[in-house]
């Protein structure tokens, strides 16, 4: 991810933890919450706990295995008149009645948590799909569109899981561990040390595990990545593979690229399935050390039976089964950075084209663009595309820019809506820098129509629409008419209403592209881009996209990368690009008066239009 990439590919763990924990704070109501009710729970459970034990207690000394008598909670002692089984029966009513609450609460704690959740996916989403409308096209060029789709959905989940798997889980386990160890060291403060002495070689091997597997998060990310960029160039790319019968092929390529993130993928299970065991068998020690201390103790009087030596191990229990938590922990932590890390790329991306705070409002400009000295390189360390351009379009004034594939006609024109900026000089709009001006209002006042149109997956109207969502069915039929596309579009049995299929699949090229027309002309655009949107097209819906075009381009200041002679002769200007360079100017017949690359090439087409009409005459009196 460009320059944003080195920078944090370096990103200590800390810093991303810090922040990541600024954006949990976003939360911090729901994350309290969740955290709140799971205390309730813990007290709950602590509670029954001791219930349990008092209740053995009780029943052990009437029966003469224990000498000792209970020891009742808060200084309360039972009046001589209760039964040892009205005694038992009040705890066992206790301890019902605290499941009961406890099932009332687990089940509030279980949908707050899963809607907190839902929320920071949500919204974390938005913001860097927000983010992705506003870069420039330099970011999607650098990225692919696998690793930007991978960013919002599966990393966006790894970082949700940051604030359930990872913060909410921690300050669980802290509270849990901080009551647990309160209520053993109340118990028994010796028996409590001895017992938690493996507990730093716990926090030792999580960290090595840590450092072991981060990297191997990033790689898979990586990888999963081009699975999907495999995926979804196959699907865009169907005609072709289809066309070229390379199924097969395309079906290894697929299957390669998953076995790499399923190798990958299962040497990290390998880690976790190492770890996950050794974690949990650490505290398994504590069990020894209570059986023989503990027991020790209980046998010189030193500990009471139910709410001392059984409690006390419940208590262990629980305590070491939340300590070996920290390796699911850890795992998600280090997931959850990996995922972070990448979101955190895409939202820290410099917005390249963005305006000054007090950006200048052209409503509806006239349409005076001048090129002053133009330069530009699509990289810092990459040769220039466009060299010193200099040029100027009267308002209403058609220019059209020809030169060899490669010479930076696209690019030329792709300065005006400001999709780049000039490297060098620049590019005035009724002579204000487009740099000064409000970016909204600038686009608004150019249509643009590319090589090949990309259509969505809705209605006529809608795309024709696209740019000005309002418009009446009055304002889309009048830019389906001057586009050419009214006719066709009645045709069909929805007209206006049919639903295109994905990318406009079920239309033919020429349709796709005069819809464009029309969705650039719906703006009313003082400026019309048109980017050779008959390079497509086969000659014979070339002529009807020409006659399209040419209604569209009245009245406004036009640039047409353009190959028809027709079109030339009738553009103002004419602009040789050769290299990025401009190498001839003019109009038509001046232009045909020099002897250049013009000239050569406006003869070129001449001999080829002739051809092709003697082929034509020859087909029509073939019997
Ligand atoms: N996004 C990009 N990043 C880097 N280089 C690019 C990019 N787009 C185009 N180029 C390079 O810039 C040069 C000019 O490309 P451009 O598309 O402007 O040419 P063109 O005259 O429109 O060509 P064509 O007639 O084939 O469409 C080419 O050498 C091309 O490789």
């Amino acid at each position: 991810m460009s320059s944003t990439t080195t920078q944090l590919a370096g990103t200590s763990n800390l810093r991303l933890i810090l922040r990541l924990l600024g954006l949990a704070w976003r939360y911090k109501t729901g994350s309290l919450c969740v955290v709140g009710l799971q205390v309730l729970l813990l007290s709950l459970t602590l509670s029954g706990l001791g219930f349990v034990g008092l209740g053995l207690d009780v029943l052990g000394h009437d029966i003469g295995v224990l000498d000792r008598a209970p020891a009742w909670p808060f200084g309360w002692e039972p009046s001589e008149d209760w039964t040892t089984l009205s005694l038992a029966l009040l705890l066992a009513g206790a301890v019902l009645a605290i499941a009961l609450v406890r099932f009332v609460l687990e089940h509030i704690a279980t949908v707050q948590k899963s809607m907190l959740v839902q929320r920071i996916i949500v919204d974390l989403r938005s913001e860097v799909y927000d983010k992705v409308q506003r870069l420039s096209f330099r970011f999607f060029s650098d990225n692919t569109s696998g690793s930007i789709i991978n960013r919002v959905t599966g990393d966006v989940q790894a970082v949700r899981r940051f604030i359930d798997g990872v913060v909410i889980e921690l300050l669980l386990m802290a509270l849990t561990l901080v009551f647990f160890l309160v209520y053993m060291l109340q118990i028994h403060a010796l028996l409590t040390l001895a017992c938690l002495a493996t507990t730093p070689a716990l926090w030792i091997l999580t960290g090595l595990f840590s450092k072991r597997v981060k990297p191997a998060y990033r790689t898979n990310r990586e990888l999963f990545d081009h699975s999907i960029a495999v995926l979804s160039e196959n699907i865009q790319g169907v005609h072709v593979v289809k066309g070229f019968w390379t199924q097969d092929q395309e079906i290894e390529k697929y299957k390669a690229s998953n076995t790499k993130v399923l190798d990958q993928k299962e040497w990290i299970f390998k880690q976790v399935c190492l770890f996950v065991p050794l974690i949990s068998f650490v505290p398994n020690l504590n069990l020894v050390v209570l059986l023989g201390f503990g027991g020790y103790l209980y046998a010189s009087g030193e500990l009471a039976f139910g709410t001392g030596l059984i409690v006390f191990s419940r208590l262990l229990e629980q305590f070491s089964a939340q300590v070996g938590n920290i390796a699911q922990v850890a795992n998600a932590m280090q997931q959850s950075l990996t995922g972070a890390q990448r979101v955190f790329e895409v939202i820290d991306e410099p917005v390249e084209i963005n305006e000054p705070a007090n950006a200048l409002s052209l409503q509806r400009p006239q349409g005076r663009v001048v090129f002053e000295n133009v330069g530009f390189a699509y990289n810092p360390d990459t040769p220039d595309v466009l060299n010193d351009i200099s040029l100027t379009a009267e308002p209403g004034k058609a220019i059209a820019v020809v030169g060899a594939t490669g010479a930076g006609k696209s690019t030329l024109l792709s300065l005006i809506p400001r999709f780049y900026d000039p490297t060098r000089g620049r590019v005035t709009l009724d002579g204000h820098d487009l740099r000064q001006l409000d970016l909204d209002d600038l686009r608004r006042s150019i249509g643009v129509v590319f090589q090949e149109s990309f259509l969505f997956s809705t209605t006529i109207a809608e795309n024709i629409a696209f740019g000005h969502p309002e418009a009446t069915q009055q304002q889309i039929t009048r830019a389906a008419e001057i586009a050419q596309a009214h006719h066709f579009i009645n045709q069909l049995e929805d007209g206006y209403n049919m639903i295109l299929a994905e990318g406009g699949g079920n239309l033919s090229g020429g349709q796709r592209q005069r819809l464009a027309i029309a969705r650039a002309l719906l703006l009313d655009p003082a400026i019309l881009i048109l980017d050779d949107p008959t390079s497509a097209i086969d000659p014979e819906t070339e002529h009807e996209i020409l006659d399209a075009m040419h209604h569209a381009m009245d009245g406004r200041t036009t640039f047409i990368v353009a190959h028809r002679l027709s079109t030339l002769k009738r553009a103002d200007l004419v602009v040789v690009l050769e290299r990025g360079t401009i190498v001839q100017c003019g109009t038509h017949e001046q232009l045909m008066a020099e002897d250049g690359h013009y000239y050569e090439a406006a003869n070129l087409q001449l001999v080829d239009d002739e051809s092709r009409h003697l082929l034509a005459l020859h087909e029509e009196n073939t019997p």
